[in-house]
């Protein structure tokens, strides 16, 4: 990791043409080398301000007006790094950009790594390490949805549970070593009883958080649904309805669709990736084949799978059978071409399979009515809970290894075995929820997390 006493310099707005950039100066030489080429309109010394104070000045380099630009101060350690930041706002164009940050790199300052600012934040005690990463999401979130997750972990809710955890852990920690130290006396201060009472409970608040991995991964890369079903029955028709665009190839001859193609759509704040797919059938045709092994793939990986078949088809052994083939699976039964029926024999068929979709992806019938019901059948509502849901597979591999821990506690405890050994597997769990929020950390692991940021953040 590069020197973190260095005072660091980036622009913090993305590189290109503004109307203004924004380029933040942080650490102890921030505020001076400012001051140094920085001359207010009022007059006045930047050094002689206070925090949280902006001023209308103009940047000069040996006499020459580079620019005028706002500066705003912040004195550390109240500001975003908890170090002294400047925040100069300047015009725009890609050569003041160029120029003044060129100036302060020429003044001794250090270009800032990716994510070094947000790095310092979490080394000044300015935020959790899983506050630090959602300020990552928040930044790279496009729907409602992954916005809402990222805002709550970097609000601090998830980290406020895992150190309550942790806490409650670190009390029985501390409880069994004790005994340690009366060794040979026979003294038990940790009782038993109420350390499995509290195992219990960790353990299902930590598999809670592992089961809302699925959901909250898919809400970040969107939900998988895999469109399936026999050739030429719509489904590509479908894929383009829902995107309004003509993204696939449509044709009446079965077995149009070989490759598997896939398009992101948000819905209700949700973003879903719909996975059009090869017909499923017995083909003698080498290429088809391996379109219909994707197809499977498809299905496998989906969290939510549309079965299509012409509504003509439908019937409620048909629907059991479908039923029967996806078992497990989140699953939606569209009855297409309902537009090709007579109501009566809609009506009918309708009865037979009350839980179907009808829709006709040619005139767009229904088409409303099914986004609705993916957004309803993927328990959504739910999300509006203030549960919090698990997005990041780093957070999900230190739950996993912690709960692995617990267990063996809990078989110490059972097995009775003697203080130290669960003192060792405390201790282990005590470790990996840690590294959640960043009470225990290494240097490969920050280096791991924080260059996976942009330059400036
Ligand atoms: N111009 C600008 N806009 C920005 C940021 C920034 O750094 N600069 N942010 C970030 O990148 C976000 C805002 N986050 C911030 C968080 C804390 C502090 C701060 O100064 N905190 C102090 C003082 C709080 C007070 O007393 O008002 C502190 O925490 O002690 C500033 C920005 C989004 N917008
Ligand atoms: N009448 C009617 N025809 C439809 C409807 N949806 C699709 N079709 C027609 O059905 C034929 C097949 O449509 P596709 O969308 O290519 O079918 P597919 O399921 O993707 O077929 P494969 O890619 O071969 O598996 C085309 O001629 C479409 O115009 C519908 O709702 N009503
Ligand atoms: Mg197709």
């Amino acid at each position: 990791m590069q020197n973190i006493q260095d005072t660091i310099v980036a622009f913090a707005t993305p590189p290109g043409t503004g109307a203004i950039a924004v380029l933040r100066l942080s650490g102890k030489k921030a505020w001076q080398t400012a001051a140094t080429y920085f001359k207010a309109v009022s007059g006045k010394n930047l050094l002689e301000q206070e925090s949280h104070t902006i001023h209308l000045g103009h940047i000069v380099r040996d006499g020459q007006t580079l620019d005028q630009v706002l500066i705003s101060l912040f004195k550390g350690p109240r500001s975003y790094t908890g170090e002294d930041v400047v925040e100069i706002n300047c015009h725009g164009s890609q050569y003041i950009q160029q120029e003044i940050l060129q100036l302060f790199i020429t003044a001794g300052l250090r270009l800032a790594s990716p994510g070094e600012f947000t790095l310092r934040a979490f080394l000044n005690g300015k935020m959790a390490l899983d506050q630090a990463e959602a300020v990552a999401d928040l930044i790279a979130s496009d729907s409602e949805a992954s916005h809402r997750i990222a805002m709550e972990q970097m609000r601090g809710g998830f980290s406020a549970d895992i150190k309550q955890l942790r806490e409650q852990l670190l009390n029985f920690a501390s409880l069994i070593e004790l005994e340690l130290d009366f060794s040979g006396e026979d003294v038990e201060f940790a009782d038993r009883e109420q350390l499995l009472g509290l195992l219990d409970a960790l353990t299902q608040r930590i598999k809670g958080l592992l089961d809302s991995f699925a959901m909250g991964n898919a809400i970040k890369a969107g939900i998988p649904v895999a469109i399936v079903g026999a050739p030429n029955v719509g489904k590509s028709t479908l894929l383009n309805a829902l995107l309004q665009e003509e993204r696939a190839i449509v044709s009446n001859i079965p077995g149009t669709t070989r490759d598997t193609i896939e398009d992101e759509l948000i819905i209700g704040g949700i973003r879903f990736r719909f996975i059009d797919t090869a017909g499923i059938r017995e083909t003698a045709d080498s290429i088809e084949r391996i379109g219909i092994e994707k197809t499977q793939a498809s299905i496998e990986k989906a969290q939510l799978v549309l079965y299509m078949l012409e509504a003509a088809d439908l019937s409620k052994e048909r629907y059991n059978d479908i039923q029967k083939d996806f078992a497990n699976r989140p699953l939606v039964v569209l009855a297409n071409k309902m537009e090709t029926l007579s109501t009566e024999a809609l009506e009918k068929i309708r009865t037979e399979a009350p839980e179907a979709f009808f829709i006709s992806a040619k005139t767009q019938q229904g088409i409303e009515e099914l986004k609705s019901g993916l957004l309803e059948k993927m328990k959504l509502g739910e999300l509006q809970s203030e549960d919090n849901l698990l997005t990041n597979s780093r957070h999900f591999e230190a739950l996993q290894k912690t709960l692995g821990a617990i267990d063996e506690v809990k078989t110490a405890v059972h097995e009775e075995l003697p203080g130290d050994l669960l003192a060792i597997d405390l201790r282990q769990a005590l470790h990996h929820l840690g590294e959640i929020t960043g009470s225990v950390t290494t240097d490969d692991l920050l280096g791991n997390i924080f260059s996976n940021f942009c330059i400036g953040k």
